[in-house]
């Protein structure tokens, strides 16, 4: 590994419009002896929305805050329309919105935004972003009794102050209800379709799958997939066998070829593979498996079986 670090502020690809919104290559970051980021090249361009999927630990929030400029990688680079991060932010080009803090109480909702607004030179009315954010009709409530969902789209509001190209969310949606999630989900696709860039970090694989245009899988400070939810289906080709299985032999059942990961639940087990004529054979041959079923991978066998601790070298 280089130890050279640059963080793209002695050859600035240009301010023009062909600069990626945002660009990673080859970055790396370290905390002690945990190698939190290793080696992520990625490249978004402006008017994508794109989530970024992984599990617990696997590097979004460490990628999302170099993204920032909130720290720097050890190696590689990080662009943000073609600059250093700290100068598109400083640009009002980038904002965040985070999950949790930054709210008064005892402001409404209008108020909140109107104060926001007075820390840009220029900024956006605050009809125009309580609208764009879906909260118009809530303007003259105290933040203090709006539901996360709605605190969640307060602080959309917010971001959107600066009109900024690039909307940047760490796990907005945590803790929030189906219907929540569901009107903050409008807002901000609402809001993307008129051409802002919007990377978001989730665990959520049907939020990845329902609103993003394209989705990267990470796992280990890697990146392990890229592309559209049907283009990352396809890519772990294969089927899930499930049954159930009185005392099964777990090992036996790994050694199958084709087998690419199992879970179990009680007596029910789960198999990712590759070849499930084969783990149906052993299943219904050597062990007393029944209620056998066969399906098609969905979006969420692809993330168990990309990030999953069996997918090394998948
Ligand atoms: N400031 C820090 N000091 C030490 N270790 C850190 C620090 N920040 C992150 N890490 C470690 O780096 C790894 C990646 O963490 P990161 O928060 O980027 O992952 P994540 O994908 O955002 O996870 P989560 O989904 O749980 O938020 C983890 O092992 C984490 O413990």
């Amino acid at each position: 590994m280089t130890t050279e670090v640059s963080v793209a502020t002695g050859h600035e690809s240009g301010e023009s419009g062909s600069a990626a919104a945002i660009r990673l290559d080859g970055v790396h970051r370290s905390f002690g002896s945990v190698h939190a980021v290793r080696g992520i090249d990625l490249r978004v361009e402006p008017g994508e929305i794109v989530a970024f999927l992984g599990p617990n630990g696997a590097g979004k929030t460490t990628t999302i805050d170099m993204v920032l400029g909130l720290t720097r990688p050890d190696a590689g680079e990080v662009e943000v329309f073609g600059m250093a991060p700290r100068r598109a932010i400083e640009r009002g080009l980038v904002s965040a919105v985070m999950q949790t803090g930054g709210l008064l109480k005892d402001l409404t909702v209008a108020e909140t935004v109107e104060l926001t607004g007075s820390l840009f030179s220029h900024s956006r009315t605050v009809g125009e972003v309580l609208d764009r954010a879906g909260i118009a009709d809530i303007a003259k409530q105290r933040v203090g009794t709006c539901s996360g969902g709605q605190q969640q789209r307060l602080r959309f509001a917010m971001a959107l102050m600066s009109d900024p190209a690039l909307i940047i969310l760490d796990e907005p949606t945590t803790g929030m209800d189906v219907t929540g999630r569901r009107d903050f989900w409008s807002a901000i696709r609402a809001d993307a379709a008129r051409g802002r860039t919007v990377l978001f970090a989730t665990h959520y694989l049907e939020e990845a799958d329902q609103y993003a245009d394209r989705i990267v899988l990470v796992r280990d400070g890697e990146i392990v997939a890229d592309g559209t939810a049907a283009q990352i289906k396809a890519r772990s080709a294969g089927r899930t066998v499930r049954a159930t299985v009185p005392s099964l032999d777990e090992s036996e059942l790994r050694a199958v070829p084709g087998v690419q990961g199992l879970e179990l639940r009680g007596e029910s087990v789960l198999v990712h593979t590759t070849d499930s004529d084969a783990v149906a054979r052993h299943l219904l041959t050597r062990t007393g498996a029944h209620d056998l079923e066969i399906t098609a991978h969905g979006l969420e066998e692809a993330f168990i079986a990309l990030t999953g601790r069996d997918a090394e070298g998948a």
